[in-house]
C-alpha cells in the first residue's frame, strides 16, 4: 500500500498505492509509516519525496472507515514523525491532495505540484473538520484569512492559486515525481528548522477577537444550520490563539463532536449517494455497465425561452456543437444577446474564451436534420410538444435521440408521437440550466438502454449530476413537491402564516421557505397546471364544497392570488409584498394577512396555533410518504437517487442527506406514527395516508437506509 524505492542514488521514493484515490486506509498508513522508516533507517537515503500512484496524490483519509472500528496507525503521529524527519521530505502533488492527503503534504518540508493538481481540505464537505494537524498548519503557513476561507469551505485551488497562497513551493508543468526528486537532491543536507510548519508561530491580525466575530457570523449565516463550518472556525481560532500542541488537542476535541454527528453522517452519504446514482438500473435490468452511450458532436435545443437558453450554453461549453432553434422573431432576437451574455459571463468568471462560435441560431427547425440528438424546450403545453416531436421524427437523420425537458408531461407519449420511440428520453433540467447541477434523465417503458446511457453521459459532461428515474407525472422531484405545497396552504388555512411555515423550514436548512420559492418561481405557473387539471374554480366561493376537488381536499388559496394578479416576484406581490416587480426582497404584507383572515372566516375556520414541529412533520413526512410511493412504483431505483435529486435540485439541506435519509434518521416507525395521526385528523388528504412500503418496512424491523434497496426487492418478490 506503500512502495520505497531509491531513485537517483539517494532520494527515497515513497509511493502511495491504494486505487482508486489513494485514500489513507489503515494498511496504507502502516505501508507510509513503514517506508518512512525505512527511509530514515537507510544512510544511503538523503532526502525522501513522497507521491501517489496513478497520478493522484491522496484523497485524504478513507471514508469508508469512519463509522467502524478504526485501526491501524493514526494519521497525526505519522504526520508529526514525517515532519520530525532529519531528512527533507518533498511532496510530489499530481491530480489532487485533499483533507488527509493535503495534511500529509503540510507535515511534509517542500511541496512541489504538478499545474493540473487540486489541493483543498475538504473535511467540511463531510460533516468534520481537518483533523490531522490541518486547522493548525495551514493558518500558520497561509494566515488566518485565507486558511479560514479554504477550511470553511472546502474549496479546491489549483497549483497556481496554492503557489500564490504559499501552500506549495513549485509549481510544474512537467513530471512532478521527477521534478520533487530533482528538488530533493538540492535540498538533501539543509537545515530543516525553518521548514517545520508546526514551529511557525500563526501570523494574526492584531484584532483576533474582531475578525473571529465577524467571520463566526457570515459562517452561521451560510451554514443554515450545519455545525461543521462553526467548528472549523473555533479550530483556527485556537490556531491563533494557543500554542501549537494546544491547538492540536482543541483540533482533536472538536472533531470528536463532529466525527460521531448526524450531520457528518448525513454528509458522507452524500458523497456516496453522488457517486451511486451515476450506477443507475432500470426496471428492464438494463444497466450502466452494460449499456453502451453513443458520443453526440452535435445537439440541437428547440425553444429558446428561459430553460432553452441555460441549455444551449451548457451545451456549448462541453465543446458541442449547438444548433439552437426558436421560431418566433421577437423571441429569437432577444434569445441570440441573451446567450451571448452568458456565454461571456461564465468565460470571464473562469478565464476563459466564450465559446460563441459553438453555437449557430435558426429559426427553422429544419436545421436540426443533421444533428445527433436535440433537446426539445418549447413551451410546457402538451398539444405544442406533441407536434415538435412529429416534426423532429421526419425531419432529424436516422438514430438522432430526441429528449424533452418537460418537467412533467409524459415523455412515453411524446415517444409515441415519433417512429422510433426507443431513442427518446426525458432531460429535465433545473432553471437556470447552465448552473443548476441537477438533471433527470427520464426513461419511458419504450426508451432504449443507450438512449439513456447517452443522456447520462451528455448529462455528466454538462458538469450535472444527473439521475435516471421513471416517467410518471413530475418524475421525482415535482412528485414529491407536489404534497408538500399541498401541505403549506392547509397550514394557512388553518392559522398559519407565510412566514411562519417560511422559518420553520429555513432553520430546518431550506435556501428558502415554501412560499418565497413560490414566489421566486411564479405564483401562475402552478395555476396554469391546476387549470389544466380542472382544478381551478374562478372566485372565492364558501361552503364545505368550496375546498373539495375531485374528492379530496383542495385549497384555492394560490388560485385566488393569482386571479388578483399577485404571481410572485416577478409582479411585485405574491404570498409576500416587494418593492416593485422583478425585487427579490420578500417583505411582510398586511394585506395577505388580512386576506387570510376574511377567507378563514368565508369558510368558517376557527384559526389555530400552530408550531413549527408541525409544520414541518406535516410538509416533510408528505413529502417523503410521496418518496416511499415513488420507490414502491419503481420511478426511483433507489432512496439515493430521491436524496440526490433533493439536495441538488430543490435545495433540500446536505447536512441532513436528503429526505429519505432524512426520514431514516428520524426513524421510520416515528415517521409511520406521525402520518397516521395526520391521516386521522384530515382523512381527506390521500398524501397523508401512510405507503405500504412505508408499513412493510417498520414491519421488517425499518433497516437503515443502504439496506433499502435489497428489502425493497424482497418484498417485490414476495408479493
Ligand atoms: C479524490 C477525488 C477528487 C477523485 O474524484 P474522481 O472523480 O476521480 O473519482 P470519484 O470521486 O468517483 O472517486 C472514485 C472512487 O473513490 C472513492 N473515494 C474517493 N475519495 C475517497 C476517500 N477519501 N475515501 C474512500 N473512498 C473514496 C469514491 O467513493 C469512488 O468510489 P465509489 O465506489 O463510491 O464510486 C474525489 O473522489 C474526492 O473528492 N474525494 C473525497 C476527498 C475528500 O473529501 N477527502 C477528505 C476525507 S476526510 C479526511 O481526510 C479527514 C482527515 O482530516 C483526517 C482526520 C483524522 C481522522 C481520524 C479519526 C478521528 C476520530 C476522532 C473521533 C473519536 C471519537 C471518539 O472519541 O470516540
Amino acid at each position: 500500500m506503500a512502495q520505497f524505492t531509491r531513485v537517483s542514488r539517494s532520494v527515497g521514493l515513497i509511493t502511495l498505492q491504494n486505487p482508486p484515490v489513494n485514500a489513507l486506509s489503515a494498511v496504507a498508513r502502516q505501508g507510509i509509516v513503514d517506508a518512512v522508516k525505512r527511509a530514515l533507517s537507510d544512510p544511503k537515503v538523503k532526502s525522501v519525496v513522497i507521491c501517489g500512484q496513478n497520478g493522484i496524490f491522496c484523497g485524504g483519509a478513507d471514508i469508508k472507515e469512519f463509522g467502524t472500528n478504526i485501526t491501524g496507525p493514526p494519521l497525526v503521529p505519522m504526520i508529526h514523525a514525517i515532519e520530525a524527519s532529519n531528512k527533507p521530505v518533498v511532496a510530489a502533488i499530481e491530480g489532487s491532495a485533499f483533507g488527509g492527503g493535503l495534511e500529509l503534504a503540510l507535515g511534509c518540508h517542500y511541496r512541489v505540484a504538478h499545474s493540473k493538481a487540486k489541493l483543498g481540505l475538504t473535511e467540511v464537505t463531510l460533516g468534520l473538520l481537518p483533523a490531522a494537524g490541518g486547522t493548525q498548519r495551514l493558518p500558520r503557513l497561509i494566515g488566518v484569512p485565507a486558511a479560514l476561507n479554504l477550511i470553511t469551505t472546502g474549496r479546491h485551488v489549483t497549483a497556481a492559486e496554492a503557489l500564490q497562497l504559499g501552500i506549495v513551493d513549485q509549481v510544474t508543468d512537467h513530471n512532478a515525481v521527477d521534478e520533487a526528486v530533482k528538488f530533493a537532491l538540492s535540498v538533501a543536507g539543509k537545515s530543516l528548522d525553518a521548514r517545520r510548519i508546526s514551529t511557525y508561530p500563526c501570523p494574526c491580525p492584531s484584532d483576533v477577537d474582531a475578525l473571529f466575530e465577524e467571520v463566526m457570523q457570515k459562517v452561521r449565516q451560510s451554514a443554515r444550520g450545519a455545525i461543521a463550518p462553526i467548528a472549523c472556525v473555533q479550530a483556527v481560532r485556537a490556531a491563533a490563539t494557543l500554542p501549537y500542541s494546544q491547538g492540536m488537542e482543541r483540533e482533536q476535541e472538536l472533531m470528536a463532536t463532529l466525527f460521531t454527528s448526524g450531520q457528518a453522517r448525513a454528509l458522507q452519504y452524500c458523497f456516496f449517494a453522488q457517486r451511486a446514482v451515476g450506477r443507475w438500473s432500470m426496471p428492464s435490468g438494463a444497466r450502466w455497465d452494460t449499456s453502451k452511450p453513443r458520443s453526440i458532436h452535435k445537439a440541437a435545443v428547440i425553444g429558446l425561452g428561459t430553460m432553452g437558453r441555460g441549455i444551449a450554453v451548457a451545451l456549448a461549453q462541453t465543446g458541442l456543437s449547438v444548433v439552437a432553434v426558436e421560431t418566433q422573431e421577437k423571441q429569437f432576437m432577444e434569445a441570440k444577446k441573451m446567450v451571448s451574455g452568458m456565454m461571456e459571463r461564465g468565460a470571464k468568471r473562469h478565464g476563459t474564451a466564450p465559446p460563441l462560435d459553438k453555437i449557430t441560431y435558426s429559426q427553422n427547425i429544419q436545421a436540426v436534420a443533421d444533428v445527433d440528438l436535440v433537446i426539445e424546450a418549447v413551451f410546457e403545453d402538451m398539444a405544442l410538444k406533441e407536434k415538435v416531436f412529429q416534426q423532429l421524427s421526419t425531419i432529424c437523420k436516422q438514430g438522432t435521440f430526441l429528449c424533452t425537458n418537460t418537467s412533467a408531461l409524459d415523455v412515453d407519449h411524446l415517444a409515441s408521437q415519433t417512429r422510433n420511440p426507443e431513442l427518446v428520453v426525458g432531460m429535465h433540467f433545473f432553471a437556470p440550466a447552465h448552473v443548476m447541477k441537477l438533471l433527470e434523465v427520464v426513461y419511458g417503458p419504450r426508451s432504449s438502454p443507450q438512449a439513456v446511457a447517452t443522456a447520462m453521459q451528455l448529462g455528466k459532461k454538462m458538469g450535472k449530476v444527473s439521475v435516471a428515474v421513471g416517467n410518471c407525472r413530475g418524475f421525482v422531484g415535482n412528485r414529491m413537491l407536489k404534497p408538500y405545497l399541498e401541505q403549506a396552504l392547509f397550514l394557512l388555512e388553518e392559522g398559519a402564516t407565510p412566514e411562519l411555515v417560511d422559518g420553520a423550514l429555513e432553520e430546518f436548512g431550506f435556501a428558502l421557505g415554501v412560499f418565497k420559492m413560490s414566489d421566486l418561481s411564479g405564483l401562475d405557473v402552478g395555476w396554469k397546471v391546476r387549470k389544466g387539471d380542472g382544478l381551478v374554480e374562478p372566485g372565492l366561493a364558501s361552503g364545505p364544497s368550496a375546498r373539495i376537488r375531485q374528492g379530496r381536499r383542495y385549497s384555492p388559496l394560490g388560485d385566488l392570488l393569482c386571479e388578483q394578479g399577485r404571481f410572485g416576484q416577478k409582479t411585485g406581490q405574491g404570498w409576500y409584498r416587494y418593492d416593485k416587480p422583478g425585487s427579490r426582497v420578500p417583505r411582510y404584507d398586511p394585506w395577505l394577512h388580512s386576506f387570510l383572515e376574511e377567507y378563514r372566516t368565508q369558510h368558517g375556520i376557527v384559526a389555530r396555533r400552530i408550531d413549527q414541529q408541525e409544520v414541518l412533520e406535516r410538509c416533510l413526512y408528505a413529502l417523503i410518504n410521496e418518496g416511499f410511493r415513488i420507490l414502491e412504483d419503481g420511478i426511483a431505483a433507489g432512496p439515493e437517487d430521491i436524496d440526490i435529486i433533493y439536495v441538488f435540485g430543490y435545495s433540500w439541506p446536505r447536512h441532513r442527506g436528503g429526505p429519505m435519509f432524512y426520514a431514516s434518521m428520524v426513524g421510520l416507525a416515528k415517521v409511520l406514527e406521525r402520518l397516521e395521526h395526520y391521516h386521522q385528523a384530515h382523512p381527506d388528504v390521500p398524501y397523508m395516508q401512510p405507503c405500504n412500503l412505508l408499513r412493510r418496512l417498520v414491519a421488517s424491523g425499518s433497516p437503515p437506509v443502504h439496506k433499502w434497496k435489497e428489502a425493497i426487492k424482497k418484498l417485490r418478490s414476495q408479493l
